[in-house]
């Protein structure tokens, strides 16, 4: 194996990547980048793989979760706000049913490049390239907009900024009280078609908080009601623009990639030879890998000795999407053989990326059922298989949009073009993903 440098992904093959016409230009905005500040910090990094080490050992639960590709038009206070609340809400009735600690990794703050299946789409006859993500090129169906431009690759890192800013203050600030966050639980409970199945845990946390006031626990004397941490994360898939913020952190000596806490791989892009894995090998932030139904066992075992050479738990988390259908065949022997060969990684659900399909109207969609499914099938292999499940990775937003079908408000496929915003992938709106927090209690509890 040759020397890792944090060029060193260039001399191999890669995929997934835009071609970009004007190389000056490139090379300019890398230098730049190169230049900026780091986004995060590297000793924040090291704490989510700590509590990560905890998820791996069973001691905790991951919840990752965001938008499917961040958008520069909607970037503004209220969109970060409601998908923050959201995380909130979700981590307080994930952490009670579970009894355990809930990691919250949000996908933003960079979540910008998105990897196709095609390279070009295709619209009324006129063929273009495909949309990959704001930090590549625009979703409007124009050439001009099509076109790769290194110039959104600044764009995105002053984004992410203004999202990380924000999401810190919010943190810090007092949005993220207990009190509060369950009060907004109780409000959905209110008015949802199946009150009577959430009720419960909603009024039993609300209990808990109102017995640690008259004890004297209050947000007022303790900073963990009123306080919280979430980390943020995406898919690293331009390798330019991680290159340009990965930075030798001069307190350990060590590379970390200080474009988010924690990074990850996705299906497409985790060949072992090529330049993703290259470039993750050398970093030392916590890292992910997609896992799809086509994973054979000692692909994954060689897959897991690259990206973890020193099987340290929390540094790998196996992001599994297998889709509802394939789970239950294809994911048992994979835990099996993980187990036997004692590697200590982290596995969390990701059920909305093997479940995808296209409405009659063209909408490409996801039904809640199916979500559900492949998470309680996750559940249930672990169950089997004597290993932990240790999270969930969701693509969701804190709008009412209607991207997935189904859910207690029973959204049909005919409701998709009422509020269809996403500019990739169907996300789960706000009630959606709260009721799935809810159901997915009972597992954690069980
Ligand atoms: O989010 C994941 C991928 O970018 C997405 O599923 C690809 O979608 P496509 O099949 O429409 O290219
Ligand atoms: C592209 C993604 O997923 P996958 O690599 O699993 O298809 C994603 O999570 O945005």
């Amino acid at each position: 194996m040759t020397q890792w440098q944090p060029d060193s992904w260039r001399k191999l093959p890669i995929q997934q990547q835009p071609t970009y016409q004007d190389q000056t230009h490139l090379k300019d905005a890398e230098q730049r980048l190169a230049k900026y500040p780091p986004l995060v910090f590297a000793a924040e990094a090291r704490e989510l793989y700590r509590q990560l080490g905890d998820v791996a050992e069973g001691k905790g639960f991951l919840l990752q979760g965001g938008d499917c590709a961040e958008s520069f038009d909607e970037f503004n206070a209220p969109k970060i706000r409601d998908t923050f609340k959201v995380i909130l809400q979700m981590a307080i009735v994930l952490t009670f049913a579970g009894r355990c600690p809930v990691t919250k990794v949000a996908r933003m703050a960079g979540q910008y490049a998105k990897p196709r299946s095609s390279d070009l789409e295709t619209i009324d006859g006129v063929s273009l390239p495909s949309y990959r993500g704001d930090i590549i090129n625009n979703f409007d169906f124009t050439d001009a907009s099509r076109q790769p431009d290194p110039q959104r690759m600044i764009e995105a890192y002053h984004r992410s900024a203004a999202t990380l800013n924000l999401l810190r203050a919010f943190a810090q600030g007092g949005l993220a009280d207990l009190h509060q966050v369950n009060r907004w639980n109780m409000a959905f409970v209110e008015n949802n078609p199946l009150k009577d199945r959430y009720q419960d845990v909603a009024q039993r946390i609300q209990d808990a908080l109102s017995f640690m006031e008259v004890v004297g626990i209050n947000s007022a004397n303790n900073s963990a009601l009123h306080e919280t941490s979430l980390f943020t994360s995406h898919e690293a898939l331009l390798l330019n623009y991680e290159q340009a913020l990965t930075r030798n952190d001069t307190l350990t000596g060590k590379w970390y990639n200080c474009s988010a806490h924690m990074l990850w791989i996705g299906e497409r892009t985790r060949q072992l030879d090529h330049a993703h894995v290259e470039f993750f090998r050398g970093i030392h932030n916590p890292v992910g890998v997609k896992v799809g139904p086509g994973m054979q066992e000692d692909e994954l075992i060689r897959l897991i000795d690259a990206l973890n050479p020193h099987n340290e738990a929390g540094r790998l988390t196996l992001i599994t999407r297998m889709g509802a259908d394939n789970l239950a065949d294809k994911l048992p022997q994979l835990l099996r053989r993980v187990k036997q060969e004692g590697r200590k990684v982290v596995w969390s659900s990701d059920p909305m990326h093997g479940n995808t399909v296209k409405a009659s109207s063209g909408y490409k969609t996801r039904n809640f059922d199916a979500i559900l499914r492949e998470i309680q099938q996750f559940f249930q292999a672990h169950k089997s298989e004597g290993t932990h499940a240790g999270g969930i990775h969701l693509e969701m937003t804190g709008q009412h949009v209607t991207e997935c079908t189904g859910g207690a408000y029973k959204i049909s496929e005919a409701d998709l073009a009422e509020c269809y915003q996403t500019q990739c992938d169907p996300r789960l709106n706000a009630d959606q993903v709260l009721e799935l927090a809810f159901l997915v209690a009972d597992h954690l509890k069980a």
